[in-house]
């Protein structure tokens, strides 16, 4: 829960080369999932490689409130005795989800086609994130919310006591709606459908085809319609959660910068949802290589290679890439300072209504510290200043996002001068060995 405690301001000064292996924690997407199917299985889920942020432990609270043992072992693993379809208990107290919007909306979601009334809260960023566009379709479902104005947190959500099958058209290029409709058309009876124009990241149907539900997706001229029959029998499963590309980024990222690096970050997911960042910095002259690439658990995985990089050139990032980096535009942003020419992100409105408003926070961030920045309603645009050109020395506000103050981290990696952030304790949220991880490399990055 973070944006609760007392701000740790960071600092983060060039560094010389970075090496070695950097092990990152699991993904957070399969982490949430994992707990939260876990829970609607008949019988005991296991769970190794589970990332231990904040917002994943909030998820493994709340599908306890919701009745479902979840405990963790002295090797580490994890085990879920799930309660069934439709088999959640009413929580006796409010569900606070954190920081996290994932671990709310898909919540929310599975929850929704239940007799049971539920309370919503978070911490003051995921308070002021839109939640109309989860409680919309679920109100399909026979859902009732009663939340704060513009559907914000707190919110309550009175379950649907006879829930109906539904076909939902995702506005908004979005895995969390889509997945939230999806756990809610788990306990409906009949086949609720769920398009998507956009391809989203699909973690949620690969999982749910792993549980044992009855799922088909089809490409058509519509987008990808997803079919889901409801009141399965879902099975318990032994889950190995591959390490996360959004925490890889960072790594990756800081390796391209700093003089000299060469780092290897193994066992990445590469998910073609998920890959676009990767494919991104290649494009733009990265020496970024995939090694010994497998398939681990059902999801494509490589160990990255990441070598300092001093000649990337800005790119026009494709629109249609977006969804598969969206979490990585911050980080990118910093690469793009350090490329030579102009970097540009259109279509992703969706940055703005992230932990942050990300493109605010990274134009703010990067101004302050000498890189010149465009923006938009659904663009942004980058100068780049050529590689250890970035002036650095100023103070970035991370507003309680995670992924802001890991990338101006990274940008203090490869300037002329330190880069502080206000507050790196959101960082805890999804890769809380962050620190260590980074200083092991050989980068500097101390508190205060
Ligand atoms: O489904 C998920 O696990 C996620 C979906 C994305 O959010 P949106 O669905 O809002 O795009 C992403 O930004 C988030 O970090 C994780
Ligand atoms: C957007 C993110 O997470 P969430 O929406 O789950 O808060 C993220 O981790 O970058």
């Amino acid at each position: 829960m973070s944006g609760h405690g007392t701000p740790i301001p960071m600092t983060s000064s060039p560094c010389g080369p970075l090496s070695g292996v950097a092990e990152v924690p699991g993904d957070k997407s399969i982490s949430h999932r994992s707990l939260i199917l876990g829970a609607m299985a008949v019988g005991e889920t296991r769970i190794t490689g589970l990332l231990e942020g904040e917002d994943v432990l909030d998820t493994a609270k709340a599908m306890r409130a919701f009745g479902a043992e979840v405990t963790k072992h002295e090797d580490g693993s994890w085990s879920v005795h799930g309660v069934g379809v439709g088999g959640f208990a009413e929580p006796d107290n409010v569900i606070d989800c954190g920081n996290s919007g994932t671990g709310v909306r898909l919540i929310m979601g599975a929850m929704a086609s239940s007799p049971i009334t539920a309370t919503f809260t978070g911490d003051a960023s995921l308070n002021g994130r839109p939640m109309a566009r989860v409680t919309d379709p679920l109100a399909l479902f026979g859902a009732q919310t009663v939340g704060r104005k513009g559907g914000r947190l707190p919110m309550t959500i009175v379950g649907a006591a006879d829930p109906v099958p539904v076909r939902y058209e995702v506005p908004v290029p979005s895995a969390q709606v889509k997945s939230a409709v999806l756990l809610a058309g788990l306990n409906a009876p009949g086949q609720t459908v769920v398009i998507e124009k956009e391809a989203t990241r699909d973690h949620s149907e690969r999982m749910l085809a792993g549980f044992g539900a009855e799922i088909t997706v089809e490409d058509t001229d519509e987008g990808r319609v997803i079919t889901l029959t409801g009141r399965p029998e879902l099975k318990p499963q032994v889950i190995a959660v591959p390490r996360d590309p959004s925490s890889a980024a960072f790594p990756v990222c800081a390796a391209l910068l700093a003089p000299g690096s060469d780092v290897l970050v193994p066992g990445i997911g590469l998910n073609p949802t998920r890959a676009g960042l990767f494919t991104t910095l290649r494009e733009m002259g990265a020496d970024l290589t995939y090694e010994n690439e497998r398939e681990e658990g059902g999801e494509p995985v490589a160990d990255l290679r990441a070598r300092y990089s001093p000649n990337m050139k800005g790119i026009e990032v494709p629109p249609e890439r977006a969804a598969s980096m969206i979490d990585e535009y911050p980080v990118l942003s910093v690469v793009a300072a350090n490329a030579t020419g102009t970097t540009m992100m259109a279509g992703v409105k969706e940055l703005r209504v992230k932990e942050s408003d990300r493109i605010d926070a990274m134009a703010r961030g990067l101004r302050a510290n000498g890189v010149t920045v465009d923006e938009g309603d659904d663009w942004w645009s980058v100068t780049g200043l050529g590689i250890g050109n970035v002036p650095g020395g100023g103070t970035c506000e991370s507003y309680l996002d995670h992924r802001i103050a890991m990338s101006f981290m990274v940008m203090g990696m490869g300037a002329q001068s330190p880069v502080s952030v206000d507050d790196g304790g959101p960082i805890a949220t999804s890769f809380p060995i962050f620190e260590p991880l980074m200083a092991s490399l050989g980068a500097k990055v101390a508190r205060g």
